[in-house]
């Protein structure tokens, strides 16, 4: 009897939930719908949903419906129940498994089962990821009411990152208030990554063992991974993942001094603590108020490619540190992998549809052998998971990704079933 896997992924504005057929004991995998609500927090939410060859786009909601993750999943839920193209997911009991994406793990680093312990644990480093965790634990909340039967399972985004080395990881701060409040480079887009390396891996036909890549997941958050022999050995994210490039509504990293210039307030609590995130002004102010927001006005990134290129000075300013930063990182990971680089990927929102910005970074790293078929480049194949966008006869291969982080939970939960399962 095949058995119902959800898996959820709830970011700062959006819940975006898969759904997954599986047959226990076989890591036979079926995706059976996409659904997702966008625009959280502003208002009025939209729907998208994706079965088979039915497609909703952009359909707004009404806000006395959604309003919040909790009844956005309520939503959803209903939503995925009622569909008569969805026979094997008719009840709420039909599901067995609930993947959460929970961007903070801090030392764990592999899935867990979410008990009363556990919750609590994650509540705790709700601080460490102020747009993330608390919004994936209201979700946690509302499938314990509305599926009392489902597993609850937490996966982490850091986990992949395990595999850091010290001197990459470690801060040059006293070790033993680093060790005593656990401070040291995490990483986060684990799930992405790990879903990036072996679709890639797979692609060139290699075993995953020996792959080096530099990767880029380029979304409302943005980060890089130089990966080699399959692992992750450095990525630009940190503690939080406030590190590295700048996104959405994230300044990325800043001199630590800048905001003590920016605000006196800085290490007053924010408005936000109020409720029940424990962060201040100056968290705040660099986690949500920053990016491309602060820089003009959109979080829109496609929006800021397009005006960028018809002049408008702002947009073109924040396409060019965007395309400086990256650059940085690129740089520095080639020569961590000693320029034994299977190919440079892109994927996220932005790395998968930004023709402009692909272009660009590709034109500032082609003195280390990087080059793009500027046909391939304009009309990736979109049906591909992973496809190719460099001429062939170049030094190294460009690469686009559709990385898919609720694909990557379902399929460690159904390979770790047994394991993962509520004892009944
Ligand atoms: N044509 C485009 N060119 C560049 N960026 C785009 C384009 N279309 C969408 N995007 C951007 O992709 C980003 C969202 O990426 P996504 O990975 O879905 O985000 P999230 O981190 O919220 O999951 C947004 O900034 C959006 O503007
Ligand atoms: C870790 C992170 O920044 O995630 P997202 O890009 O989904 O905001
Ligand atoms: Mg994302």
């Amino acid at each position: 009897m095949p058995n119902i896997i959800l898996s959820i992924n709830a970011g700062s504005s959006s819940v975006k939930v898969s759904v997954f057929s599986y047959n226990s004991g076989s890591s036979d995998l079926k995706e059976l719908a996409v659904i997702q609500v966008a625009g959280l927090t502003a208002p009025p939410a939209t729907l998208k949903y994706d079965r088979g060859d039915q497609h909703i786009k952009n359909q707004e909601l009404s806000k006395s419906d959604v309003s919040s993750q909790e009844t956005a999943y309520e939503y959803i839920l209903k939503y995925l129940t009622s569909d008569e193209g969805l026979p094997k997911l008719k009840h709420s009991d039909d599901v067995e498994f609930a993947c959460h994406r929970v961007v903070h793990g801090g030392d764990y680093n592999k899935p867990v089962r979410i008990d009363r312990d556990t919750f609590h644990h994650l509540e705790e480093l709700s601080d460490l990821a102020p747009l993330h965790n608390a919004g994936a634990l209201t979700i946690v909340k509302a499938v314990h009411e509305k599926c009392p039967k489902a597993s609850n399972i937490a996966f982490f985004d850091n986990a992949f990152h395990q595999t850091l080395p010290e001197a990459a990881r470690t801060y040059a701060i006293d070790q033993k208030v680093a060790k005593r409040n656990k401070l040291r480079k995490y990483g986060f887009h684990g799930l992405s990554y790990a879903f990036i390396t072996r679709a890639v891996a797979s692609h060139l036909q290699k075993p995953t063992k020996d792959l080096n890549i530099v990767a880029l997941h380029l979304g409302s958050g943005a980060s890089l991974c130089c990966i080699k022999g399959g692992e992750s050995i450095d990525t630009s994210m940190g503690l939080t993942p406030l590190a590295g490039l700048p996104g959405a509504t994230r300044s990325g990293s800043i001199d630590p001094s800048l905001i003590f210039h920016f605000t006196h307030d800085a290490g007053k609590p924010s408005r936000s603590s109020a409720k029940g995130m424990h962060i201040t002004e100056a968290e705040d102010i660099l986690n949500k108020k920053s990016g491309w927001q602060a820089l003009t006005g959109t979080t829109d990134f496609g929006a800021i490619s397009s005006k960028a290129e018809q002049g408008d000075a702002a947009c073109k300013l924040a396409f060019d540190i965007f395309v400086d930063r990256v650059i940085d990182f690129v740089a520095a990971y080639y020569v961590k992998l000693g320029g034994r680089v299977d190919a440079l990927v892109f994927a996220g929102g932005i790395g998968e549809k930004g023709v402009q910005l692909r272009q660009a970074i590709v034109d500032k790293v082609s003195c280390l052998g990087f080059a793009l078929d500027d046909a391939a480049n304009a009309k990736p194949d979109g049906q591909k998971v992973v496809v190719d966008i460099g001429p062939q006869q170049s030094k190294h291969r460009i690469l686009i990704c559709q990385t898919d982080e609720q694909a990557e939970m379902a399929r460690q939960c159904a390979q770790e079933a047994d394991s993962l399962r509520r004892p009944s």
